[in-house]
């Protein structure tokens, strides 16, 4: 089998990979690359795996940098773009369910390949296009099917986000875990526990905006793993729900945390908190759910405060949930609101203050009252009008 390697990201990669070579050493694409070029798919990050240490590449090449040196792993600057180059590995001892206690180099292509996760991820490509297939990687990308490296139980031991890497996959790819992969899942997802909040919430994240997310979160549910995730223990009625929930593809994850959220009854921000989100996200969800609560006849001041960037989370939700869902009303009337940010208002407390208002807390909460009754209808967005409302 040979995989076409004119793809730039590859192209660029194939001198660094012929001067290691040259210097009598073994170098190829691993990784998602690998698996994504083969599937047809778009490519990001390619990952270069060798069987020199890092001091042997460090000498090879005049710029590098020791990216992450301890894990075997120096960045290649010599040919334009920096590349990673990692040095085969077999990790041992791993106690704590997430980081091996040491990494030990290897000068076996076959070693580093045997303690990756998934076949389909353990698949290794020569500069010339040569597939290097020693775990069937290639029959299970045909049969779309993810399958543990070897033992799953050892796998999933060596680092338990596998497990939710596993179904991430399956909503990523389309694909479907083996059956022993998947029933080795089920017998250690409490491992997960010891994996950080945030490595869990990368995966889910990418999970909740994969092309088959019906399939990873099914299996999300069936495997207990989401047991062991953040405030989730106890939803398994909300997740059937969101796993059933319908309709295309999410474009930003914000909507599976808005589902999550209204069918949870989990207060967004205890949940986002509990997810470690980003403020902005938190703050994108609970505009989202609000509104989300409110549909299909929110007020104005719903749509008002959701504004541009939640109200299409919430209509994909919405959409989601009742496939019948007719977003277009909702779209216009958000259209139509009479100001759609509070810098449109015809008026500021500098203005007020400039008429006579005296500075203080009544003039926030009269500016407040102003806009609630612009954006209903109630108060022309004038402001002379305004003035008048406001008693000056
Ligand atoms: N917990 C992990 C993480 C990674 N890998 C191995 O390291 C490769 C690169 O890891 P990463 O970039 O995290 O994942 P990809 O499979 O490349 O997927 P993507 O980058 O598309 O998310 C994987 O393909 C797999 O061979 C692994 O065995 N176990
Ligand atoms: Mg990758």
């Amino acid at each position: 089998m040979q995989l076409d390697l004119s793809h730039p990201e590859f192209k660029a990669a194939i001198p660094i990979m012929k001067a290691i070579e040259a210097a009598g050493y073994e170098a190829y694409f691993v990784g998602g690359s690998v698996r994504d070029a083969l599937l047809g798919l778009p490519i990001h990050d390619v990952d270069i795996a060798s069987s020199a240490y890092p001091a042997e590449i460090k000498q090879i090449f005049q710029r590098t940098v020791d990216t992450g040196i301890q894990h075997g792993t120096v960045m290649v600057l010599d040919h334009g773009t920096g590349y990673e180059v990692t040095t085969f590995r077999t990790e041992s001892g791993y106690q704590d369910f997430r980081r091996p206690d040491q990494v030990t180099f290897v000068r076996s292509l076959a070693e580093d390949l045997k303690r990756r996760d998934f076949t389909v991820n353990a698949l290794a490509v020569r500069h010339d296009g040569t597939v290097i297939d020693l775990f069937g990687g290639l029959d299970d990308l045909t049969a779309k099917q993810l399958k543990a490296v070897g033992n799953p139980h050892e796998r999933f031991h060596e680092d338990a986000l596998r497990m939710m890497r596993g179904v991430r996959f399956e909503s990523q790819l389309g694909f479907q875990l083996e059956s022993a992969t998947k029933a080795a899942i089920a017998e250690n997802a409490p491992l997960l526990a010891h994996v950080s909040v945030e490595r869990i919430a990368a995966e889910f994240t990418r999970l909740l905006t994969g092309i088959a997310r019906q399939a990873g979160l099914t299996d999300f549910l069936a495997t207990g793993l989401y047991r062991y995730a953040p405030l989730l223990d106890d939803q398994e009625a909300a997740i059937t729900k969101l796993a059933a929930a319908s309709g295309p593809q999410w474009a930003e994850p914000a909507v599976g945390w808005t589902l999550l959220a209204h069918l949870t009854q989990v207060p967004v921000v205890a949940l986002m908190r509990a997810w470690k989100q980003a403020n902005a996200m938190t703050e994108l969800v609970k505009r989202a759910t609000v509104l989300l609560g409110q549909l299909p006849t929110p007020s104005a001041w719903a749509l008002y405060q959701a504004g541009a960037a939640a109200l299409p989370v919430a209509l994909a939700a919405a959409q989601a949930l009742q496939p019948d869902f007719d977003a277009a009303p909702v779209a216009q009337a958000y259209q139509m609101l009479p100001i759609q940010a509070k810098s449109a208002l015809a008026i500021d407390g500098k203005t007020l203050i400039a008429h006579g208002f005296a500075p203080g807390p009544k003039l926030g909460q009269v500016l407040n009252q102003l806009e609630q009754a612009v954006v209903a209808g109630e108060l022309a967005n004038d402001q002379a009008a305004l003035l008048k409302a406001a008693g000056v």
